[in-house]
C-alpha cells in the first residue's frame, strides 16, 4: 500500500503538506480508496472487521444479508456499536441501511438508534429520487430525535443505482447537500455507483470489460465531481480475477473515480494501490504546486512545466493528489 511508495518520499511530502491547514472533523477529507462490504450477518466476518487494512468499511445489511437474516444482521450491528472496537484498521466504518422502497429502512434504523454510538457513516442504497432522500431524513429524525443527527461529523454515502436516478443525479445530489446546509444533517461527500443493480434496472448483462456500463460510470464521475462529492466505481464480482479488477481500477481512477467497491478482502491491495498516486505523481504534484505559486507571485497565470502548458486546473488535479497522500495512513 502507502509504504510502496518509499517512507522517506512519503515524509517528504508529508513535510511539504503540513504547511497546508488541517481540517476539523466536520470537513476532513475521508480517503475511500476501496470500500469493504461485510455482511452483517455474518459474526465470524464481523470479528474480522476492526483489523481490516481498508479505507472504509460497508456494515452491510442491504443485499448481502439474507431476508431472513436481516433482524439478526441489525442486532449484530447495534452490538458492534454498543462494544465499539479501541482502535479500528480503517479510515471509516460505515453502516449500510435498507432503501426506502424495501420498506425495511425504519427497521434498521430503529434498532441501531438503540445505540447511543454513531458510525462514521450511514450508507443508503437505491436513492432513486429527491423523494427517497426526504424520507431518509425523515425516518432517521423520527428514530434518533433532531438533535442525535444534526451538526455531527457523521457523513451520509448514497449510492444511485437506477437509469431514474443516474439521470436525476444533479437534483439528487443538490437535494443531499442542501439537506446538510439547511437541516445540518449528515454530509454527503462520497456517492457509489450501484452497477449491478443499473444492470438489472436497465436490462443489461454485466461483463468483466463493463462495455454496458461505460456510458453509465462517465457520466456518474460527471455529475459527483459536479456537486464536488467522491465517486466510487462498481463492484469487480469476479473476485478471483486479480488481472481484470487492476484493469477496471486504473481505467477508473483515469476517469476521475476516487475508489471502488470490494466484496472479498483479496481485493484490497490491488484497489488500494491502485487509487493511490505513484510516486512520480506525487513528485509531480508537490513540484507543480511550488512552481505554480512561484509564477503567481511573478504575475504569471499559465506556464511550461515539464513540456506541458500548466494553469489553474492542472493546480486543482495537483493538489487533488495532495489531499488523498496526506490523507491515507501508512
Ligand atoms: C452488488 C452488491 O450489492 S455487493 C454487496 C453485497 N455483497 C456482499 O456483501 C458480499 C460480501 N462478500 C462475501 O460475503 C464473501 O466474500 C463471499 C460470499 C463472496 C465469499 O465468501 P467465502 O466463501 O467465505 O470466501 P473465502 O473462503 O475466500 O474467505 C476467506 C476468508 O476471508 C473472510 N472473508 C471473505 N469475505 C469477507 C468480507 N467481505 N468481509 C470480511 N471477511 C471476509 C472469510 O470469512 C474467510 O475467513 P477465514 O479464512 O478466517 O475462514
Ligand atoms: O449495490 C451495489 C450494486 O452494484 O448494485
Ligand atoms: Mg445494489
Amino acid at each position: 500500500m502507502f509504504i510502496r511508495l518509499g517512507k522517506r518520499s512519503i515524509q517528504q511530502f508529508r513535510h511539504f503538506c503540513s504547511g497546508t491547514g488541517a481540517s476539523s472533523s466536520n470537513d476532513k477529507y475521508v480517503p475511500r480508496r476501496a470500500l469493504l462490504y461485510v455482511p452483517a450477518s455474518n459474526p465470524k466476518m464481523l470479528d474480522k472487521a476492526p483489523k481490516l487494512q481498508v479505507d472504509c468499511l460497508v456494515l452491510e445489511l442491504e443485499d448481502g444479508v439474507a431476508l431472513t437474516a436481516k433482524a439478526e444482521a441489525r442486532q449484530n450491528i447495534r452490538k458492534y456499536l454498543d462494544n465499539w472496537p479501541q482502535q479500528h484498521a480503517c479510515h471509516e466504518v460505515g453502516v449500510r441501511v435498507n432503501s426506502v422502497s424495501s420498506g425495511l429502512l425504519a427497521d434498521d434504523v430503529t434498532e441501531l438508534a438503540k445505540s447511543s454510538k454513531l458510525p462514521d457513516a450511514f450508507m443508503v442504497p437505491k436513492i432513486d429520487s429527491v423523494d427517497d432522500l426526504n424520507t431518509v431524513w425523515k425516518t432517521f429524525r423520527s428514530a434518533y430525535g433532531d438533535q442525535r443527527i444534526r451538526n455531527t461529523p457523521t457523513r451520509m454515502v448514497i449510492w444511485i443505482e437506477s437509469a431514474r436516478a443516474l439521470l436525476d443525479m444533479p437534483q439528487i445530489l443538490k437535494a443531499a447537500s442542501t439537506l446538510h446546509k439547511s437541516a445540518q444533517f449528515f454530509r454527503t461527500d462520497a456517492v457509489v455507483f450501484g452497477s449491478d443493480d443499473y444492470c438489472a434496472d436497465i436490462g443489461a448483462t454485466r461483463s468483466n470489460d463493463a462495455t454496458e456500463i461505460m456510458y453509465a460510470r462517465q457520466h456518474f464521475v460527471a455529475c459527483c465531481k459536479a456537486y464536488g462529492m467522491q465517486a466510487i466505481d462498481a463492484v469487480y464480482i469476479d473476485y478471483k480475477d486479480v488481472e481484470g479488477l487492476k484493469k477496471q481500477c486504473e481505467q477508473g481512477k483515469s476517469w476521475g473515480f476516487n475508489g471502488k467497491q470490494v466484496i472479498h478482502p483479496t481485493q484490497i491491495g490491488t484497489v488500494q494501490d491502485c487509487f493511490l498516486p505513484s510516486a512520480e505523481r506525487i513528485d509531480w504534484a508537490t513540484e507543480l504546486i511550488k512552481e505554480f505559486e512561484q509564477h503567481q507571485r511573478g504575475g504569471k497565470g499559465a506556464f511550461t512545466f515539464r513540456g506541458h502548458m500548466i494553469d489553474r486546473p492542472l493546480l486543482l488535479q495537483a493538489k487533488n493528489v495532495v489531499e488523498l497522500v496526506r490523507n491515507v495512513k501508512k
